[in-house]
């Protein structure tokens, strides 16, 4: 197969230097353009920002200079954005207009109702909403979205909960790590031996999108589940990994091992397809009781796929778990190179 000619926009970034090392050898696409601000427009990569990442620094691109986030000098028929919210709202409307196909992880689309908010495993048929953007908009390319990192975490589990016994409340406790607020983000000194019990927005974003990714698609718009979830979002000191402490009332009152089995054997549209970012074992299910652990779990399988352990009954709303997953891949760039691979394994972009 001819690789996709690719352009990542925010390259610079912490999301953005995950997407260009992610598709550094990606079978299906090819990173022919990198972009950022005009602060850096123009500069070579290496110049423009520090490379953050293990590994091959700036993932062979160092000369590569950084273009304009403008379609005019950086067009690709597919571009990943990791832009930040406000320039994301002009500039990937601009590239859709202009004919490509923008995967975006920005919040500034992900609720409009003819907007794919994606997760594969999740989802998949969301992608039937490309049709009624593209009716209703006069775009020639599209926008398709991935969550809010927590809540990607949190889908990924109660997804297959929702398929086999339907899911009515969720309370969902999160700790997440620093990375999730870019770089420099939360100052050193705030957060070494702390928990912040605030992260701006976050608890909002996880209570609707939750019901948006576990909805339906009614006459070519997505429709929300109208399940109850409460979230409280809390930033611990850890470097990459989002831990969430979940309770969950089930349809039918599932017993721990019902869940369990469940969580087991799903088996999802991108593990079928075999595609090449989806892990071969979506949930990773733990039995010892002190795991799943951020630093001994969280980077198993590039960081894609979800762990659950410590399933017990909850008195309150039936079941209880922990769950972890990595915010930076599975949550953002990983996130979105696999909604990439599902929307070409559809022929739904080209
Ligand atoms: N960090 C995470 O865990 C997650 C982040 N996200 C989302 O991904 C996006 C990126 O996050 P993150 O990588 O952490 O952010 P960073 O602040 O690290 O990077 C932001 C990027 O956007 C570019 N940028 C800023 N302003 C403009 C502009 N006016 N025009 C063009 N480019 C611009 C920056 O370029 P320059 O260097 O030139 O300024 C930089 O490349 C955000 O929308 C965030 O909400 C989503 C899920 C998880
Ligand atoms: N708010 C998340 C990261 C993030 O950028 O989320 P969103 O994509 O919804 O803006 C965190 O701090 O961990």
């Amino acid at each position: 197969m001819n690789r996709i000619p690719v352009t990542v926009l925010g390259a610079t970034g912490v999301v953005g230097q995950r997407f260009v090392r992610r598709l550094r050898n990606h079978p299906m696409f090819e990173v022919v353009g990198i972009a950022a601000s005009d602060r850096s427009a123009g500069k070579r990569y290496r110049d423009a920002c520090e490379w953050r990442l293990d590994g091959e620094p700036y993932a062979g691109l160092g000369d590569q200079v950084l273009a304009p986030s403008d379609p005019a000098e950086a067009f690709s028929p597919i571009v990943f954005s990791a832009l930040d919210n406000a320039p994301a709202k002009e500039i990937e409307p601009a590239f859709a207009r202009a004919g490509a196909h923008v995967f975006s992880n920005a919040a500034s689309f992900r609720m409009d109702p003819d907007v794919p908010l994606l997760v594969p495993e999740v989802n998949p048929g969301h992608l039937a909403l490309l049709e009624t953007q593209r009716r209703r908009r006069d775009w020639k390319g599209s926008i398709l979205t991935n969550p809010n990192c927590t809540t990607t975490v949190l889908v990924m589990a109660l997804a297959p909960l929702h398929e086999a016994f339907g899911v009515e409340t969720v309370i969902m406790t999160s700790m997440q790590a620093v990375s999730g607020a870019g770089y420099p983000g939360v100052p050193s000194l705030d957060i070494m031996g702390n928990i912040l019990p605030h992260i701006g927005g976050e608890e909002g974003k996880v209570e609707v999108e939750t019901g948006r990714l576990l909805g339906k698609v009614v006459d070519g718009l997505a429709v929300s589940d109208p399940m109850a979830v409460s979230a409280l979002c809390y930033r611990a000191p850890v470097m990459d990994g989002h831990t969430e402490s979940v309770s969950v009332r089930l349809k039918g009152n599932p017993t721990p091992d019902q869940v369990r089995e469940v969580l087991a054997a799903w088996k999802p549209l991108p593990q079928r397809l075999g595609l090449p970012s989806a892990p071969e074992v979506p949930i990773r299910l733990h039995t010892a009781e002190n795991r799943p652990q951020v630093r001994r779990d969280v980077e198993l399988d590039g960081g894609m796929s979800v762990h659950v352990g410590r399933i017990r009954p909850c008195n309150v709303l039936g079941i209880k778990f922990a769950l972890l997953g990595h915010n930076t891949e599975r949550g953002a760039a990983g996130g979105s190179v696999l909604n990439a691979e599902l929307a070409v394994s559809q022929g739904l972009v080209s």
